[in-house]
């Protein structure tokens, strides 16, 4: 038996700094939604705790206990007292360290199979507990609906819904680490800006947007020049609503109103550079058993 579950990428709409805590931690107010496609985690029992990595992006990902799939594994084995006994696998589709949640995606992924195979309610005390040690992303992958980050985005709060859109999402192929990231970022932190209202179609969650930002993107481009380019190229691109740096980067998407567009429009882009077209997930696909 065998449960697939969907790792879906991040995407942080805006994102803006509104301050910094005494330890370095940067406090964020920021949209995060996820793309209908991204990584899979499968799991299915063995004798002993072991993953294996495949897909176009596995190559120097790590399947030792430094990766977060098997991180999440043996947290929450250890949390509920049993054996970490379980073969996962991991298809790695989105790019490493590029600010579209992978590892925090890839790990909640790993969290919500394993509940399914050992029968933990998902939204166990426990299991929120070991999400938020894997990393400040990792509570907002694990219940996969667009929220507003809060605080240092450890926690969060119910966004408006979001209408159906077109993603395109594209990486110069050039990994961007999240420290160095906030370490480049200097200047007088922004205002929250959570939306007024949910929008009704791409076209004003576009407009919304454009009046909101990424104050990660400026420094991430002093780090990779790219980024600048990948955003020029999709700003050109036919029936764009807006283009945007993801996270800290260097992932760059762009809104459309429908994913033909975006398909249409990753053909237009440089071909070395990463694209997946996609489009918003309105939900979280629910875990499939392969018996
Ligand atoms: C920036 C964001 C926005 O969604 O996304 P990514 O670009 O990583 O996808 C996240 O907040 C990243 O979350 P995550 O990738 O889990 O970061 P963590 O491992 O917790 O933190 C990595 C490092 O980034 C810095 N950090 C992270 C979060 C935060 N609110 N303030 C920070 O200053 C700290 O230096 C920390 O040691
Ligand atoms: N399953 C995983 N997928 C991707 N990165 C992982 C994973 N496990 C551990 N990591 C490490 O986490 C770091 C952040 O990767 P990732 O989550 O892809 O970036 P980001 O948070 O910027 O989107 C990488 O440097 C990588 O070495």
């Amino acid at each position: 038996m065998d449960i697939r579950v969907a790792a879906p990428a991040k995407l942080n709409l805006y994102l803006h700094v509104v301050g910094k805590r005494a330890d370095g931690y940067h406090l964020l107010d920021s949209l995060v939604a996820f793309a209908a496609d991204g990584d899979v985690v499968s799991a299915s029992p063995a004798p002993s705790l072991q993953l294996t990595i495949d897909g176009p992006f596995a190559d120097g990902l790590s399947n030792g206990a430094d990766n977060l799939v098997h991180r999440a594994a043996s947290e929450l084995a250890a949390a509920v007292g049993r054996a970490p006994a379980v073969a996962l696998t991991l298809t790695k589709n989105l790019p490493v360290a590029s600010g579209i949640g992978g590892g925090s995606a890839d790990a909640a992924a790993a969290l919500r199979a394993l509940c399914d195979l050992w029968s933990i309610a998902p939204d166990d005390a426990r299991v929120e507990a070991i999400a938020a040690k894997l990393g400040a992303d990792v509570p907002v992958c694990l219940r996969g609906e667009a929220a507003y980050l809060v605080g240092i985005g450890h926690e969060t709060d119910p966004a408006p819904s979001l209408p159906a859109a077109g993603l395109l999402l594209v990486n110069p192929r050039v990994p961007l680490p999240t420290p160095p990231v906030f370490k480049a970022r200097s200047g007088p932190f922004s205002a929250p800006a959570r939306l007024e209202r949910a929008p009704r179609d791409a076209a004003e969650l576009g407009a919304m947007l454009a009046a909101r930002h990424n104050d990660l993107a400026a420094p991430a481009i002093t780090i990779v020049p790219a980024i600048r380019d990948i955003l020029t190229a999709l700003e050109a691109t036919g029936g764009v609503r807006l283009a945007r740096m993801s996270g800290s980067g260097a992932t760059c998407f762009a809104l459309y109103d429908d994913e033909d567009s975006a398909i249409r429009a990753a053909a237009t882009l440089n071909p070395s550079w990463w694209a997946l077209p996609s489009r918003l997930s309105t939900r979280l696909p629910p875990p499939i058993r392969c018996e």
